[in-house]
């Protein structure tokens, strides 16, 4: 028995960190959506007892690094699950990119395995499990657009966002999201408003949302990557309605309203980035399966 599954990347409209908990962790508040950008994940049963990864990707792990082996591991562990897996990762998604790349094969993968190895397991039981395997895969788990707290693991829907299309661009350089956090003066932080960025999208304001995107991380990235300043100023002056890094970085989006804006800020970037995407927003929860 086979099964493909689409795996979406994440681009975080808001990102506020409120304090440092005791346990390492940021306590977070973010406005997260997925996008039509995604990893396919071919999962097919084995007769023996093991898991296998398997990419063509050189900077994805084959191993038990691997998220996705993560999650197949704790599913077998947790319900004593005796068959196997291989579990193939076509790789679409930029890797340490700020996207969730890792988290959302991850998560595709318990949403998978639950059907392929039968577990009857709810999507909030699944959501519960992925947050041991990262903050960021319940979200992913769900999908669609969502107001994030605790470390990122604590989910509540939101409508979709008001249609437009996002243009990423991703320098050539990867970024450690824990070095990002541990950089983080927590003091003069400047917070977004993430409730007005929540009203924005259920009134599909798409102005509104444009002026109220913000992440507290880009600073520490920004510090570390002039090239990432760079994309933002480049995106701008293309036209761009609204620029953002996505999570810990590197990747920058822009928000744009109208096709040939969207066509100028993508042609312009490409060959000055390593990656560059035009893509929609997936909007709400229901339409990410398949
Ligand atoms: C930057 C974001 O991607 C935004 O969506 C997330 O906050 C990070 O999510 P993630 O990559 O799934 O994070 P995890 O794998 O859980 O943690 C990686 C590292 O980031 C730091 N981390 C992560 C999440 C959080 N709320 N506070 C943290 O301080 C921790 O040092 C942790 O060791
Ligand atoms: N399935 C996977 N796909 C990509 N990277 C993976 C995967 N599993 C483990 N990794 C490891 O995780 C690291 C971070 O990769 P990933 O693409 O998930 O980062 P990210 O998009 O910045 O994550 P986030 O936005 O959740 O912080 C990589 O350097 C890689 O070694």
């Amino acid at each position: 028995m086979k099964l493909l599954i689409k795996a979406p990347a994440k681009i975080n409209l808001s990102l506020d960190v409120l304090h440092k908990r005791p346990d390492g962790y940021h306590e977070v508040e973010m406005v997260m959506t997925t996008i039509d950008l995604a990893d396919r994940i071919e999962m097919s049963l084995l007769d023996k007892d093991t898991i296998k990864i398997n990419s063509q990707n050189r900077f994805v792990p084959d191993d038990q690094r691997n998220l996705a082996y993560q999650a197949a591991r704790l599913l077998k562990e947790r319900f004593n699950v005796k068959k196997g897996v291989s579990i193939t990762i076509e790789k679409t998604i930029p890797v340490a990119a700020g996207l969730a790349g890792g988290s959302s094969d991850a998560a595709a993968t318990l949403r998978g395995l639950n059907k392929l190895w039968q577990l009857g397991l709810s999507i909030d039981e699944l959501a519960t499990l992925g947050s041991e395997i990262g903050s960021d895969v319940s979200f992913c788990v769900y999908g669609g657009t969502a107001l994030a707290t605790g470390r990122g693991e604590v989910i509540q829907q939101l409508p979709a966002p008001p249609t437009c299309w996002v243009v990423l661009a991703k320098p050539f350089i990867g970024v450690s999201t824990a070095e990002i956090y541990r950089r983080l003066q927590i003091d003069g932080i400047h917070h977004p408003n993430t409730k007005e960025m929540v009203r924005a999208i259920e009134e599909k304001d798409f102005k509104r949302v444009c002026n109220h995107v913000g992440n507290v991380l880009e600073e520490v990235t920004l510090d570390l990557h002039p090239e990432v300043a760079q994309i933002k100023d480049q995106m701008k002056r293309f036209g761009a309605d609204a620029v953002l890094m996505s999570g810990s970085g590197p990747t920058v989006f822009s928000l744009v309203e109208h096709d040939s804006r969207m066509h100028r800020i993508y042609n312009g970037l490409r060959g000055f980035c390593d990656q560059v995407f035009a893509v929609r927003m997936l909007g709400e929860r229901h339409t990410i399966e398949g």
